[in-house]
């Protein structure tokens, strides 16, 4: 049955306001429901433009296109298109943190996503339906927003990440809007704040955990597979103590990918060859120290860990290029509470004379010497003047990653670090930062954000129509892009701009689907890879 009058003009996915035709009015039982004129969709996307132009806070700009994303989805995506870098830091990290924050206060459309209770395990088939409401998803974000960024548990206000992470794929890649699919799952919440909030509006106990969790999960997978059997899962801000234990028991089962854990992997490897580009330096000569070894920064390990093994290492010698570092001070293998994805890289007393004195990241880099520093603490202003300028003293040009989400948390600014190390230092930061001028050089800032390779990864899966996610692919996608800065510029930026976000996430999912039909992965027969990522590209057109 068509749908027609104001169940058009309510439908996001169908409206097209003033842009319906005559014709379409007619059609579609919407005479006299408009105005007369029938505007083109660059009339409405300028007009638009011109009132998201006229909001000065950053959340107040958030809410108008979040607004227009609910009325009218492909005239938002149309305007993105235009300005998606000033657009992905609205919709996305880092003013998508102030939304979460203040989700209960500022709520006002559940925007298609499906809600699903913990309490309520017996109705998670009748939730996907419902807020699927006919569409055939073949692209999930679920988060159960235990590990928001690095702002800890949010409770259901976290389905805001999954939402705009889902808006990236389809800015970036072209994944259709009406495929798409952000699912909250709210397991409770320690979170006090919200506890006590007489406005939140998720469940109003602890966090359910253990078997109880592991089990609702399961039976989420379950359902949604069965719902959307040619989906992709992917799993975003789980906290870290359930998010590699919920990746290994799928990713061989099912196309399933975790961004925090492969997608932040992918980004930082890919900016560590931008960087060695630059330096022309090689990776097996690198010394890594990461401060922050959970989610992203244990995924970031083992991505490099898996990259210096395909460069020729064994797995004992690529393990001695990391020292990590957390709560504790440097990881050594008598350290307590480590947790089974930090085993394997801790190190032995016996090689320090000063083991017990390495309780702090100034005294880890000032006894390792590291070349790569990357952050992934939630601890802000952590890359300190001393420890940054005691890193540069001892190579000549360190790469230096504060990755930590968002802005408030990061360990240390690109303006800083490019001062405290007289522009030697190569740089990607979690958030978009402006370029620094110093000395005469612009310096150009790459984002080391997984909002840079997880839609290309996830839209050349879908595309190609994979079974599972295999390392081989992952490493295709990341040396597609790694390959694309220009190292010859002075202040080059060791990842590709945002402002080219759509033309590299082509190239990634091009490179995706061809590594699956390499591996024959695919389920559906599929000639040519980059066809088969053409056709699959919906575009913000009515
Ligand atoms: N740029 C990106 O693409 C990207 C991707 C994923 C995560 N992140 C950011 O990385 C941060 C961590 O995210 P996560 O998912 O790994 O969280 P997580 O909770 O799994 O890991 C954080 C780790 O930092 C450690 N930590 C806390 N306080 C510390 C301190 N004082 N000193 C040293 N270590 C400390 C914790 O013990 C934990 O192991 C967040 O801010 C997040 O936004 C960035
Ligand atoms: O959401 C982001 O900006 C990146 C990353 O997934 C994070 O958790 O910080
Ligand atoms: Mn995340």
């Amino acid at each position: 049955m068509t749908t027609t009058g104001y169940d058009v003009l309510r439908n996001p996915f169908l409206n097209k306001g003033t842009a319906f035709t005559q014709e379409e009015r007619r059609t579609l039982g919407l005479i006299g429901t408009l105005p007369s004129q029938v505007q083109t969709i660059d009339e409405q996307a300028a007009q638009a433009y011109q009132q998201f132009q006229s909001k000065d806070a950053p959340l107040e700009k958030r809410i108008f296109l979040m607004n227009l994303f609910n009325e009218n989805v492909t005239l938002f995506y149309h305007l993105m298109d235009q300005h998606v870098a000033e657009f992905m830091p609205i919709v996305y990290d880092p003013v998508v943190a102030d939304a979460i924050e203040q989700y209960n206060e500022i709520f006002t459309n559940p925007q298609n996503a499906a809600f699903l209770s913990v309490d309520r395990p017996e109705d998670i088939k009748q939730s996907l339906l419902n807020a699927a409401a006919g569409r055939d998803i073949k692209l999930v974000v679920v988060t159960d927003a235990e590990g928001i960024l690095g702002m800890g548990d949010w409770g259901v206000n976290g389905v805001d990440i999954a939402v705009g992470k889902l808006m990236v794929y389809t800015a970036a890649a072209g994944i259709d809007p009406a495929s798409v699919l952000a699912i909250s799952i709210d397991a409770g919440t320690n979170n006090q704040t919200l506890l006590d909030n007489p406005r939140y509006l998720g469940n109003r106990h602890p966090r359910v955990a253990g078997e109880d969790y592991l089990t609702f999960i399961d039976q989420f997978v379950t359902a949604e597979q069965a719902l959307f059997p040619e989906s992709l899962l992917h799993w975003e801000d789980f906290g870290r103590g359930n998010a590699q234990v919920i990746l290994d028991k799928y990713k061989d089962e099912i196309a399933t990918f975790n961004d925090d854990i492969q997608g932040t992997g992918m980004i930082v490897l890919a900016g560590i060859f931008g960087a060695l580009n630059i330096s022309k330096e090689k990776l097996v000569d690198q010394t890594f120290v990461t401060f922050g070894a959970g989610t992203a920064g244990m995924g970031i390990v083992n991505q490099i860990f898996t990259e210096l093994q395909r460069a020729g290492l064994t797995a004992d010698e690529a393990r001695q290029h990391f020292y990590l570092v957390d709560k504790q001070g440097l990881l050594f293998d008598d350290t307590p509470d480590l947790t089974a994805a930090q085993k394997p890289f801790t190190r032995s007393r016996a090689e320090f004379v000063n083991a017990d004195t390495l309780t702090n990241l100034a005294d880890v880099v000032k006894t390792i010497h590291p070349t790569v520093l990357i952050g992934t603490s939630t601890q802000p202003g952590t890359f300190t003047e001393e420890i940054v300028k005691e890193m540069a003293a001892h190579t000549p040009r360190p790469i230096i990653f504060p990755l930590s989400n968002p802005t408030k948390l990061a360990e240390a600014t690109a303006e800083d670090i490019i001062q405290w190390t007289d522009g030697q230092a190569l740089i990607a930061t979690g958030i978009p930062a402006a370029d620094v001028t110093y000395k005469g050089v612009t310096y150009k800032i790459g984002q080391g954000n997984n909002a840079l390779i997880y839609p290309g990864l996830g839209f050349g899966l879908i595309a190609s129509t994979a079974k599972l996610l295999t390392q081989e692919t992952i490493s295709a996608a990341i040396h597609a892009l790694g390959g694309l800065v220009d190292a010859q510029e002075a202040g080059a930026a060791v990842l590709p701009p945002v402002s080219h976000l759509t033309a590299f996430s082509q190239k990634i999912a091009e490179v995706t689907a061809q590594s699956v039909l390499d591996q024959g992965l695919n389920r559906e027969p599929i000639a040519d890879a980059k066809q088969a990522v053409k056709d699959a590209k919906w575009s913000a057109e009515y």
